[in-house]
């Protein structure tokens, strides 16, 4: 199997209808520093700068991220990317601090491994937050319950879990103990399948990885010297290859998990216990806020609808619904801000200065 194969290529391309421009190499990008870029192409890793229509003409949501496949022109051992390839989705989150932008966190995958962390810190509704944002990036969740070594009866938590009333595998893992690891390596990972691990400080990503990766499976670097010996790049890279063939993007530790607005999304499909309930509901475009006639308020108040699920709903309805105000507000200011410079323009013209 070529490197690219390894990489996933195939699966991609196929899935995607990919042809490459004449003259340019396809690449996947398994690190970013700063303006670095690290990627594999089908003679091994590879550095990576971007060219100047990238550097200068794309907006940063465009620019290329981890998991990105791209194409590529070769000069020796440095590439230059010319273009970042369609890509089959993209994890999100809303910019820690910002307030209208979206930061994408990784592409191409193919499931997200939200990891928990059975200690005090552990809360369900957090858990709720991710699931509603990889939901609405299209990327399927896997949940990984881990620290299990320190509960007397995880299946508490699974019961927790369930109260989401969401279709998701849940995983009890301890990588101190080791328990659901093997499971994880046989049954959850698939080779040429992309994963990212997402989840707090300190629930255990790291320790996972480790666990995961005994031996890490590097390729080795292009060589431009004369004799061509494989040269063993040592780059810190966030997108790994495990033994098994599966590839697993990890990710930083997040404090915040802002949800955003993902466009054509209707915001009920993310939340399919209240989707449920509000199939009584005496209008179709009730908010479920105070209406009358409302089955999802009635199903609270019966005890049928956990209150917390329903009070996580309204708050991360209301911060989708503010992140894609500001969004709408910004294009409108754009519009009108464009519209101030062409009557300006016409202006100048009309009295000539
Ligand atoms: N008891 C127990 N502790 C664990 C387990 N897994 C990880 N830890 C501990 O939890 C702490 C945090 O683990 P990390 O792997 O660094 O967590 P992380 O998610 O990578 O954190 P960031 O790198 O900040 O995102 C460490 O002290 C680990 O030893 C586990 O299964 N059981
Ligand atoms: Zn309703």
């Amino acid at each position: 199997m070529n490197i690219l194969q390894l990489y996933g290529w195939e699966a991609y391309r196929e899935s995607l209808s990919i042809t490459i421009p004449e003259g340019l190499t396809p690449a996947r990008i398994i690190s970013i520093k700063g303006f670095k870029y690290y990627a594999v192409a089908d003679d091994g890793e590879l550095e990576a700068e971007l060219s100047g229509k990238l550097l200068y003409g794309a907006e940063s949501e465009e620019l290329p991220k981890v998991g990105d496949w791209v194409a590529l022109m070769r000069y020796d051992t440095l590439g230059y990317i010319i273009e970042v390839l369609p890509r089959s989705n993209a994890l999100s989150r809303k910019t820690p601090g910002a307030q209208t932008q979206r930061q994408i966190l990784a592409t191409n995958v193919d499931a997200a491994l939200v990891v928990q962390g059975l200690d005090r810190d552990f809360n369900v509704m957090r858990l709720e937050r991710y699931l509603v944002q990889l939901q609405a990036c299209g990327i399927a969740p896997v949940v990984i319950l881990n620290k299990a070594d320190l509960v007397d009866d995880p299946n508490v938590f699974l019961q927790d879990v369930e109260r989401l009333q969401r279709d998701v595998p849940v995983h009890l893992c301890s990588t101190l103990s080791r328990l659901g690891m093997d499971d994880l390596r046989h049954t959850v990972l698939k080779p040429q399948r992309t994963y990212i691990m997402i989840g707090s400080s300190g629930v255990g990503k790291s320790s996972l990885l480790n666990a995961l990766l005994p031996g890490v499976v590097q390729t080795t670097g292009a060589t431009s010297d004369a004799n061509h010996k494989g040269k063993h790049t040592t780059t810190t890279r966030d997108l790994f290859r495990l033994p098994n063939g599966s590839l697993l993007i990890d990710t930083p530790g997040m404090r915040e998990f802002g949800v955003t607005a993902e466009e054509g999304q209707g915001t009920d499909d993310l939340f399919p216990a209240i989707q449920r309930a509000a199939q009584g509901c005496k209008f179709s475009d009730c908010d479920h806020i105070d209406a009358a006639g409302c089955a999802v308020i009635a199903a609270v108040q019966q005890g049928d609808l956990d209150p917390d699920l329903y009070d996580s709903y309204l708050k991360l309805k209301k911060e989708q619904r503010r992140f894609e105000i500001r969004i709408e507000d910004k294009k409108r200011l754009g519009k009108q801000f464009g519209k101030l410079t062409r009557e300006a323009k016409n202006y100048r013209k009309k009295y000539k200065f």
